[in-house]
């Protein structure tokens, strides 16, 4: 773990269906953050490429993603994350983007390095096949196909375990991640304002606290619609907390973003006092 604290910046979208138009979004606020914020690693949230088309939409924002440590040219939303990576000398953590496999797609992170390298990639495990308490369906397996693997990333001295959305509900792969050596676990996010006004706040908090790690959650904002599928609201809300469970960062309503000091010494001290994982007694 560093000593010297990593400024993380989440970043918070109202993304639509036409990927053209997220892009220049998400470098508005990417810019406007980095100028403001100077920070070492910035994330965005889920599928910010393409949220509120229908299936059709989905398949065509997605990308075909360069084989894993060849360095080889991606697509639009790859090459985007890559050359602010680049040029900002910076790490990113691209949320996820739909990745075309074959026939299928899959919710994808990707995260690169300040020198442009991919250095990490996962594919979201837990599918949101769901109904909603205002009777609206979500059925994500019905477009995606679900990851297996349990991934973690190394940015400076930081291990940084990757997740997604709906993966907050399954404390499991938190744990995992923990034993892992994770000091940091991120968690892009379209959640729904129906699960989120009473779920995300609390969900998220709980999963810092248990791990012990610091938790990001960059989340897209707003009414996605584009006419051909049912319109969805997401609740925004991206936030930071600290591995005691406080919130210490959170982006207001709207598009925007939030910074907070990732320390590591705030871990180690954490766990020092109350070491749950060696109290562990069933999991
Ligand atoms: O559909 C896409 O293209 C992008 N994926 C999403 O927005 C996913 C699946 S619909 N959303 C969630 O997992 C929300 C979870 C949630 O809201 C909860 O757990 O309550």
């Amino acid at each position: 773990m560093q000593n010297d604290p990593l400024r993380l910046t989440v970043i918070q979208m109202a993304p639509g269906a036409d990927k053209s138009a997220n892009i220049e979004q998400a470098r508005g606020l990417i810019e406007a953050a980095i100028a403001q914020d100077r920070p070492h690693l910035i994330a965005l949230p889920e599928i910010w490429t393409c949220l509120g088309g229908n299936r059709a939409a989905k398949f065509a924002a997605a990308e075909i993603l360069p084989p894993e440590g060849s360095n080889e040219a991606g697509g639009v939303a790859y090459e985007f994350l890559r050359a602010i990576a680049r040029r900002h000398e910076i790490h990113v953590h691209g949320g996820s983007i739909g990745e075309l496999s074959g026939e299928k797609l899959f919710n994808t992170t990707i995260v690169f390095d300040p020198g442009g390298r991919e250095i990490a990639r996962y594919r979201k495990i837990h599918l949101f096949d769901i109904t909603t308490p205002d009777g609206q369906g979500y059925r994500e397996s019905a477009v995606y196909g679900a990851g297996e693997q349990v991934v973690t990333a190394q940015i400076g001295a930081l291990t940084v375990g990757l997740t997604i959305c709906y993966d907050m509900r399954f404390p499991e792969l938190y744990l995992s991640l923990r034993r892992a050596g994770a000091d940091l676990i991120m968690v892009p996010a379209a959640f729904t304002l129906q699960t989120g006004k009473d779920h995300w706040e609390v969900l998220l908090r709980a999963r810092a606290i248990e791990t012990q790690c610091w938790i990001a959650a960059p989340a897209c904002t707003g009414t996605h619609y584009d006419g051909s599928n049912e319109p969805r609201v997401t609740y925004g809300n991206s936030l930071i907390a600290d591995p005691w469970g406080h919130v210490v960062a959170r982006v207001s309503d709207g598009p925007g973003f939030a910074t907070a000091r990732i320390d590591a010494a705030r871990i180690a001290r954490v766990r020092r006092d109350m070491p749950v994982l060696d109290h562990r007694k069933l999991a």
